[in-house]
């Protein structure tokens, strides 16, 4: 495929791939393919998300930030790797980075409802803060409704890679998918922050996939291949969706994670906050990520070693500052 050096993410409608005409879905899984083998991100509406749910999710991810660090402190939990709950400021840092990063979040996880399923026993319970009645319904509103988007996304890429539609579907039942609200909180001192401390450093997501609401937002940039640093403008009603290094690695880098960042504002606007709500789509611990054999040719010979996705999760905690050797 000859790449382009694109100046934006391309726009997709999931609409088209769940239409049932098989035209619409054929052009969506190819514009889908394409831009994840390019620039790795894509803008997409009609996701599911309705406006009063996004309304009351940021209605409620704001009441959180602004209790008293504190009261946030008591959902922080260190020894889930911060895999569950709040994870307050500078705790978190890039890869290769020890400077933390100018944000605070909240982590929602999976919740295994068919009791069948001994998976459910893999996962640390979620933690609901009581400051915030409606916290625990929008929140795991969203998460229900990205993960059926982000299904249906791997399904659109499991045809683009001539892989049975359903390939990912068994992978990502009951996955360790995680809803992350985050505020960049305000800096009142700009000065009073170490010099080389940003909102989010770059960094490639661990993930499968990530579907995030809030691009909309003044901040966002990817990294293109020539370097250049491309701002992301999302419209309200679309969220960003990209390729994690867990699916690049499944595909031997033929689809692209993309490094990304999110800047600072100017100096005299430091003292605003930013909000956003990604969603990362994780498989269940269990499944492999070595190469899949149609992504290693002659001319792309395997890149890396044969690695399970709850191995690789474990290895990025460590090295995000979240988990202890
Ligand atoms: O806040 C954003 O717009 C992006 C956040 C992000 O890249 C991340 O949390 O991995
Ligand atoms: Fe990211």
């Amino acid at each position: 495929m000859e790449e382009k050096l694109l100046d934006e993410i391309p726009s997709l409608d999931l609409a088209d791939f769940r239409s049932g005409d098989p035209e619409r879905k054929a052009r969506f899984v190819q514009q889908l393919g394409e831009a994840y083998q390019n620039i790795g991100f894509v803008a997409l509406k009609n996701h599911g998300l309705t406006d009063e749910q996004t309304q009351a999710l940021y209605a409620d991810v704001k009441s959180f930030f602004s209790l008293p660090d504190d009261v946030k402190q008591q959902y922080e939990k260190p020894e889930l790797a911060g895999q569950r709950g709040y994870v307050s400021k500078g705790k978190e840092h890039a890869k290769g980075r020890n400077t933390g990063d100018l944000k605070e979040f909240y982590h929602v996880g999976q919740e295994v409802e068919d009791n069948t399923d001994p998976i459910g026993k893999e996962y640390p319970a979620n933690i609901w803060p009581s400051e915030v009645e409606g916290f625990h319904k929008s929140t795991f509103t969203t998460y229900r409704t990205l993960e059926a988007a982000g299904k249906d996304v791997l399904r659109a890429i499991a045809l683009y890679l001539k892989l049975p539609e359903t390939y990912f579907d068994d992978k990502v039942r009951n996955g360790n998918s995680i809803l992350r609200p985050i505020h960049y909180f305000p800096i009142e001192d700009p000065d009073a922050v170490p010099a080389d401390a940003v909102r989010a450093a770059e960094h490639g997501d661990i993930n499968l996939i990530t579907l995030l609401m809030g691009a909309s937002a003044d901040g966002l940039q990817v990294k293109r291949r020539d370097d250049k640093w491309i701002p992301i403008t999302a419209l309200p009603d679309q969220i960003v969706v990209n390729v994690g290094d867990m699916l690049q690695r499944l595909t031997n880098g033929v689809l692209k994670s993309t490094i990304h960042r999110v800047v600072n504002p100017a100096r005299e606007k430091m003292n605003s906050s930013r909000f956003s709500v990604p969603f990362f789509m994780h498989p269940r611990s269990e499944m492999s990520l070595a190469a899949l054999e149609n992504c290693v040719t002659a001319e792309n010979p395997k890149k890396e070693a044969d690695i399970t996705a709850g191995e690789f999760l474990n290895e990025r905690l460590i090295e995000l500052g979240l988990k202890k050797k």
